[in-house]
């Protein structure tokens, strides 16, 4: 099963390999006109009732694979209102080539007559809420004739994510959907086919532009990225505070000891620290920082720069358990989160020494081995990212992996920032895709300095906002 929103994504990423929308768009209509070949028999007739946007699309490639039935094709609208250029670069071409196309300008207007087949093909993944007109009216005049109605995608008018099946909508009898099931055809009473358009595995698999838009949320968003880190090291903490900055978190919060408040502060303007009194994170601190992130629901990231005193993790280990939000969870706080039992939401980024660390597989080749981290991160409950020179993000049940960044990446801090990246997309997106997306921005941004050598994890801060606001 697949949202429509994963399947934009996952099309984008198919154009981003070579496989562009057109050519998925003459795969659908081509398995369009397969469904209809079993429905109908020869010289039978068939109306063709396309919509402006790409639904109506395939379903103007289906009418060139129907040649030998009675074809009449509709258009609901001006061709001028096609809305995408790959849908009327199809109707041009049947209009150029003599079909039978007629554009339907007034609803009233639609002549169905009585044809044995009717492809719906008026809205697909791209409706919300009741029909409005014409598609209103030509779905009464579909559900009210005798054909065998064979939907494009999703029936009209039904939201393909929830199922919701609004008065308006057609009626279908059977649905050709594209690639992957969609959720909300489950509950249908008809026949749904899903057919393989020709995406290539690599277009879900690999992170790519479209994970980028899957798992970054608006600008605006208002999300407030909360760091508890430092101690033993000053540089992490700020570096990931600073990334969630550039990511498009609103404000970002360093919770550190008071000792190395000031280094902290002087890095940057643009972070607020709130230091507290004494020389690392204790059990003494958690309560007033739960309190914290809590009352302005924060995103955490736990760890950076922590150290491992005892103390320490064991505040981190209370601050887990009664932490109920969502939280990236980094580096020397890694190690306790398979002994806890938390409510929050976790994304886990160790490198391949902390997966290992964690009970996780020992890997060389985290690719390789992304079945194992997927079974580590189902057995562990949350989102796993672990990071090499492949990135492999799973929760358990969906994985994707990044192949984006440089060599030059391996140079301390990149993991800070990521770290970042991710709690500021975390905010408002799922965390799967948020730390996919993270990934990718985080290595798209190092390929983008083209820097051989010698790349500071500080360099990829000026970068990000290119890569994920110019991008996505
Ligand atoms: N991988 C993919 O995602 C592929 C998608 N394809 C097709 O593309 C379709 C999605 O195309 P589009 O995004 O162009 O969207 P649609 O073709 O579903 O329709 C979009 C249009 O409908 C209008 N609209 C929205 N809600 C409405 C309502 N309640 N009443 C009347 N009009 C309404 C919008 O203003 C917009 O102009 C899919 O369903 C599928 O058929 C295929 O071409 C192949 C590949
Ligand atoms: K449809």
């Amino acid at each position: 099963m697949i949202t429509t929103a994963r399947m934009g994504a996952v099309d984008r990423n198919a154009a981003a390999l070579g496989v562009p929308q057109k050519q998925l768009m003459e795969s659908s209509g081509n398995a369009v006109a397969r469904v209809v070949r079993e429905v109908a028999s020869e010289g039978d007739s068939v109306t063709i009732v396309a919509g402006r946007g790409n639904n109506g699309g395939d379903a103007l490639v289906a009418a060139r694979f129907l040649d030998g039935y009675d074809l009449s094709i509709q258009l609901l609208g001006r061709p001028e209102a096609i809305s995408t250029d790959i849908a009327r670069e199809n109707w041009e071409a049947l209009e150029e080539a003599g079909y039978p196309c007629e554009s339907v300008t007034d609803s009233a207007v639609l002549e169905l007559g009585e044809p044995d087949v009717v492809v719906d093909a008026m809205l697909g993944t791209g409706i919300s809420g009741e029909l409005r007109e014409p598609e209103a009216s030509a779905a009464r005049a579909i559900n009210a004739c005798d054909a065998t109605v064979v939907s494009v995608d999703v029936p009209s008018g039904v939201d393909a994510d929830t199922g919701d099946v609004p008065e308006s909508a057609v009626e279908a009898d059977r649905v050709v959907t594209f690639h992957d099931g969609k959720l909300g055809l489950a509950e249908l009473d008809c026949e749904v086919r899903v057919e393989d358009i020709g995406i290539p595995a690599a277009a879900e698999r690999y992170v790519g532009p479209g994970d980028l838009e899957l798992g970054t949320p608006a600008p605006d968003a208002g999300t407030r990225v909360f760091v508890i880190g430092g101690g033993p090291y000053t540089g992490a903490p700020a570096l990931s505070a600073q990334a969630a900055l550039r990511a498009g978190a609103e404000l970002s919060f360093l919770a550190c000891p008071d000792s190395i408040g000031d280094v902290l502060a002087g890095y940057a303007e643009d972070l607020i620290v709130q230091a507290y009194d004494s020389d690392r994170l204790s059990p003494d601190e958690v309560d007033d920082l739960i309190e914290t992130a809590t009352k302005h629901d924060d995103v955490v990231v736990l760890g950076p720069g922590l150290g491992t005193a005892d103390e320490t993790l064991d505040a981190a280990r209370t601050f887990l358990e009664e932490f109920e939000g969502p939280m990236v969870v980094d580096a020397d706080a890694l190690s306790i989160v398979p002994e806890v039992d938390t409510d929050a939401t976790l994304v886990c980024t160790p490198n391949r020494k902390e997966l290992a660390g964690m009970g996780g597989p020992e890997l060389d080749d985290l690719e390789a081995g992304a079945d194992e981290i997927e079974a580590f991160a189902a057995d562990l409950g949350h989102v796993v990212m672990a990071k090499a020179e492949a990135d492999v993000v799973s929760d358990g049940e969906r994985t994707r992996i990044s192949t984006r960044g440089t060599p030059g990446m391996v140079v301390g801090g990149t993991g800070d920032t990521l770290a970042g990246i991710t709690a500021a997309f975390m905010g408002e997106r799922d965390p799967l895709d948020a730390a996919a997306a993270a990934a990718y921005a985080n290595g798209r941004a190092a390929e983008r300095l083209e820097k051989g050598g010698g790349l500071l994890a500080s360099d990829l801060l000026d970068e990000l906002p290119g890569v994920i606001w110019g991008e996505r």
